[in-house]
């Protein structure tokens, strides 16, 4: 058996998985016997409503040291005062925005109080739309675990590596990995190298699911095999743990007298994983012209309407450019989806300067934009050989609900982000 310090994990995206970090403790042959093992409290934890159909219903059977109903009441939680999906009442305005990184945070800031909403749209309680928000830490609280019920976490590390203790294992990410933990599944976070920054993205509607291949073909794209989802892991801890709840959009807090991550052995489908990003078989044109960049969704949330998603999850990986009479950056346009572009490492092709690594950019609906003066006239005047886009990792976040700008993040803002197109020289006409 793995009891060592290092997480273990299982292959695999969107599988049954059982595991149990003391030999016995899950039961066999059933889900709730009238005695489980070693006095453990059986608990299903439900990710889509019982009647869905089999193939995305998601629901996992965790055997703990005490049932996680026993809490007291929950009081509001007043610190992480950017985490916060409020507007600051002024009508959202068609504009293009652009951010650079936050800040230095204060000394002592911890993951979650570290967290700051950026945009989001819908609301928890509608089970549809998605936050972005960011975090930049630099203290470790182990006797504090978060937990959202307000949505699956999309984990961006950006900075520093993660360890991200959850109820079903231990997860650690470096910058370039990527974690997704079910809503309502309980985490705290330790930092192995001091501090960390990165994105969330707090996915209130259907599961991240892989997207289809269509004629793709059954391979390529983010490959199921490449996830990972740790091997039960648990403390047996009677110590004060602070536990903090979103909820409805709000931060609610209760102290438990013991580790609420006491989970020994479970078993199921619903349960966090990570995901390295340079495991992502890109796709492109070997002919001409610059293809939609749906052909880099690693992970998709459907919405009510077929094709249209309530978020897609899309990265832009290093990969070769050899398109022909080409104009190979991102093309001009507007979309009826709604963009929000985060950057992980490197430069990104649309944007010659101004994008930072933990900046994030934002281009609702229909809102024209494309590449920057700068980069169009490059790649009208470039020599179309062969070349490799590398070092380099962006991600967007794509959604049919156009965003709303959190008020603090407005205030942030560049306040020259319209600059990017002004300038282009006129066509001229024979
Ligand atoms: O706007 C962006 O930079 C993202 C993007 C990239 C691309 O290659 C095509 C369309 C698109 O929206
Ligand atoms: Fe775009």
């Amino acid at each position: 058996m793995l009891t060592s310090s290092t997480p273990a994990y299982l292959p695999g995206l969107g599988g049954h998985f059982a595991t149990e970090a003391v030999p016995g403790a899950l039961p066999k042959g059933r889900n709730s016997p009238q005695r489980p093992a070693f006095g453990l409290y059986t608990e299903q934890l439900s990710g889509t409503a019982f009647t869905m159909p089999r193939h995305e219903n998601r629901r996992s059977w965790l055997y703990r040291l005490r049932p996680s109903a026993d809490h007291r009441p929950f009081v509001r939680y007043e610190g992480a005062a950017g985490l916060r999906c409020e507007t600051d009442g002024a009508p959202l305005a068609p504009n293009r925005l652009r951010w650079d990184p936050l800040p230095e945070p204060a000394q002592g800031t911890d993951f979650i109080d570290s967290l700051t909403t950026a945009v989001f749209n819908r609301a928890p309680a509608e089970l549809e739309g998605v936050a972005v928000h960011l975090y930049a830490a630099n203290e470790e609280r182990l006797d504090r675990v978060f937990v959202s019920a307000d949505g699956e976490l999309l984990v961006l590390a950006q900075q520093g590596r993660l360890d991200l203790m959850t109820e079903l294992g231990r997860i650690e990410i470096a910058p370039g990995q990527i974690a997704l933990i079910p809503r309502g599944v309980r985490f705290k976070v330790a930092l192995p190298d001091g501090a960390a920054r990165g994105y969330l993205a707090e996915n209130y509607g259907a599961p991240f699911r892989l997207p289809d291949l269509g004629p793709i073909g059954a391979n390529g794209l983010a490959n199921p095999r490449d996830f990972e989802t740790p091997i039960a892991w648990f403390e047996d801890k009677d110590e004060p743990t602070e536990l903090i709840q979103k909820y409805g959009g709000r931060l609610w807090t209760t102290t438990l007298d013991h580790s609420p991550l006491d989970v020994v052995a479970w078993h199921g489908n619903l349960a966090p994983c990570r995901y390295d990003l340079s495991h992502f078989n890109a796709i492109g044109t070997v002919s001409f012209d610059h293809p939609d960049p749906s052909i880099f969704t690693v992970l998709t949330s459907p919405s009510h309407m077929h094709g249209r998603a309530n978020v897609d999850f899309v990265i832009f990986p290093p990969r070769w450019m050899v398109g022909e009479d080409t104009f190979r950056p991102p093309w001009f346009h507007r979309n009826v989806m709604s963009e929000c572009m985060g950057l992980l490492t490197g430069e990104y092709d649309a944007k010659a300067e101004g994008f930072q690594p933990g900046g994030l950019s934002l281009h609702n609906m229909m809102s024209g934009h494309g590449p920057d003066v700068e980069t169009w006239r490059r790649a009208s005047e470039a020599e179309l050989k062969p070349i490799k886009i590398d070092g380099t990792m962006a991600f967007m976040i794509e959604s049919c609900w156009p965003f709303e700008v959190a008020g603090e993040a407005l205030g942030r803002a560049q306040p020259d982000y319209d600059l990017a197109w002004a300038d282009f020289p006129k066509a001229r006409l024979p």
